[in-house]
């Protein structure tokens, strides 16, 4: 079993807007509170807001990874096809090896919500132990993508050695195939 400790979860917010200060970030609050309904193990969330843009990303999902020691990096925002929209490039910089199965689940979960959910580029990938995992930038997205992906994050972590997070059930069925 992997290390039980303290996870600790990035939560960014890219947004020209946002980040300026123009229109108040809904998304990242809401990717908050989502986790701390569905996680019961100790974690703490290191939050960011910051432009759109390749290397304000990239670099921002590096320091996480390395410096702050990230289990886990929930970002939200710049996934369209908006010439500024560059998080899953900047993701994939960043963390090179690409977990296609997020992306492809939250975006046909999304498409129940709205039929441009296929404009979300959106990708999950991880740099050594520390999984990263981009939402649209919309606060409706949020509850409804984390929904679809958290039952195989914790052991996804477990995988990548990760810290060992667990869920609470009647909110998150997290599901760990049993060891032989
Ligand atoms: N973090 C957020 N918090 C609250 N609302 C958001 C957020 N991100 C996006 N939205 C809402 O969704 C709409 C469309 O999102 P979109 O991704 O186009 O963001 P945007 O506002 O164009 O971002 P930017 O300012 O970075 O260009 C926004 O106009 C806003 O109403
Ligand atoms: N669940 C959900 N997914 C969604 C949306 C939404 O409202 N709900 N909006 C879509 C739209 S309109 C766009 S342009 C893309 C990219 O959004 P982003 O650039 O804010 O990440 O996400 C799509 N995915």
């Amino acid at each position: 079993m992997n290390e039980k400790r303290e996870a600790v979860i990035g939560v960014v917010t890219a947004s020209d807007r946002a980040s300026a200060g123009i229109y108040e970030d809904e998304s990242g609050p809401a990717i908050a509170a989502y986790l701390q309904k569905a996680l019961t193990s100790p974690f703490r969330i290191v939050r960011r807001i910051i432009p759109d843009g390749f290397e304000s990303v990239r670099d921002t999902l590096i320091d996480l990874s390395d410096n702050i020691g990230c289990d886990l990096i929930v970002t939200t925002g710049g996934t369209g096809p908006a010439p500024r929209d560059l998080t899953p490039e900047a993701t994939l910089a960043a963390a090179p090896r690409e977990l296609p199965g997020f992306g492809e689940l939250m975006r046909k979960v999304s498409l129940t919500q709205t039929p441009t959910a296929i404009l979300s580029r959106q990708v999950a990938a991880h740099r050594g132990k520390c999984l990263v995992i981009n939402l649209p930038g919309k606060p409706a997205a949020i509850e409804l993508c984390l929904d679809a992906v958290m039952p195989a994050v914790p052991y996804c972590l477990d995988l990548i050695g990760a810290a060992y997070i667990e869920t609470d059930p009647a909110r998150v069925a997290a599901f760990r195939p049993k060891a032989k």
